[in-house]
């Protein structure tokens, strides 16, 4: 193999560009079983998104996910990888440009952290130098002190294995990753840290990523698209988040996003977003930092009894006033 098949032209920094993918009329029915657990899916995802697959238990997630690299094959139609289709292709080669992050990580429990984040660059026969240069590379990224790479993966809590599986994935620096309910196994707060985490990454990396959750939170909070699933593998609805919670194409969707959507699209606004002339005249209230989501800004508001508060800029300048009011007509999907 010579270094153009593989991943960074020469150890850390400078990212492959992602590819887009896409799934046209993908079907997969099982032997033996009377109906398809993936009927006809199509969707785009444009290169560097993240596409976030959910739905009820049983509706073709995971399915329609391991079609891509080919760990379950496809019944009729295909799946696109940067515009090849993935049945054209070697396998062993699909998969070397395809990261797979899954819930229960899978790290080599008697190999080192450093040993497990090497796994695919010594596969691809990389140098010591380059392999030791991009571990450190990766531990970095992952905020994780360099001295763990030579502890093993149970010596580490939860979450930190979780970030390991992550940088495991992106070692060879796959252009597209598939991430099955990732962080599913962690408790909720140590969640939203990865989350938060995972999202600071990913505006560093860029990749294509297809992510399955069951959690319509996580899927508001991580997707640049999403596509809600219903049971039988049929796509009800691919949208943004925010036009998913405004506009849900069906009842099966509005059921599915909760009856809180409301709410839930006001933690995707930003103060900040809001345009200048359509906030009040500065005067008393809190402080409202215009970078705060708008969901945010509400309960501070309600918590503290106030109408109305006093939106500040970066530099701590008064730039107007927001009232409850105000927010309440956005959730409502009115422009101000
Ligand atoms: N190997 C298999 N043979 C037959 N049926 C299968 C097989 N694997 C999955 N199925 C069925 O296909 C459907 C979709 O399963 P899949 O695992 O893709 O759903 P999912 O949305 O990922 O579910 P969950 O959220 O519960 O993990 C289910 O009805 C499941 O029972």
């Amino acid at each position: 193999m010579t270094r153009s098949d593989t991943a960074q032209p020469e150890g850390p920094s400078g990212y492959r560009e992602a590819i887009d993918l896409e799934f046209a009329a993908a079907t997969k029915q099982y032997a033996g079983t009377d109906s398809p657990a993936v009927d006809a899916l199509s969707l785009k995802v444009p290169a560097g998104e993240i596409c976030v697959l959910v739905g009820p238990s049983g509706c073709g997630k995971t399915t329609a996910m391991r079609m891509v690299n080919r760990m379950i094959d496809i019944t009729s139609g295909d799946i696109l990888v940067g515009g090849r289709s993935v049945k054209d292709r070697d396998v062993d080669d699909l998969r070397r440009e395809i990261g797979y992050v899954i819930q229960q990580i899978g790290l080599f429990p008697h190999r080192t952290i450093g040993d497990n984040i090497a796994t695919v660059p010594r596969l691809l026969g990389w140098d010591k130098h380059r392999i030791n240069a991009r571990v450190e590379e990766l531990l970095d990224l992952i905020d994780l002190p360099p001295e763990m790479r030579k502890r093993y993966p149970a010596q580490l809590s939860g979450g930190q294995r979780q970030r390991v599986g992550v940088a495991r994935a992106l070692a060879a620096d796959p252009p597209l990753m598939l991430m099955d309910e990732p962080f599913g196994a962690i408790d909720p707060i140590n969640r939203d840290r990865l989350q938060n985490e995972f999202l600071r990454l990913q505006a560093v990396v860029k990749k294509t990523i297809v992510f399955v959750t069951h959690d319509i939170d996580e899927a508001i909070k991580m997707g640049d698209r999403i596509a809600i699933l219903q049971v039988g593998g049929k796509l009800a609805q691919y949208a943004p988040p925010a036009e998913l919670l405004l506009n849900p194409a069906n009842a099966f969707v509005d059921d599915f996003v909760g009856a809180d959507r409301a709410l839930k699209r006001l933690s995707l606004i930003r103060v900040s977003e809001i345009p200048r002339s359509a906030l009040g005249n500065a005067n008393g209230g809190i402080e409202i930092p215009d970078d705060t989501p708008l969901r945010t800004a509400l309960s501070e508001l309600l918590g503290r009894g106030e109408l109305h508060g006093r939106v500040v800029d970066e530099h701590g300048e008064a730039v107007g006033s927001l009232s409850v009011d105000a927010i309440a007509r956005l959730a409502a999907g009115e422009r101000l």
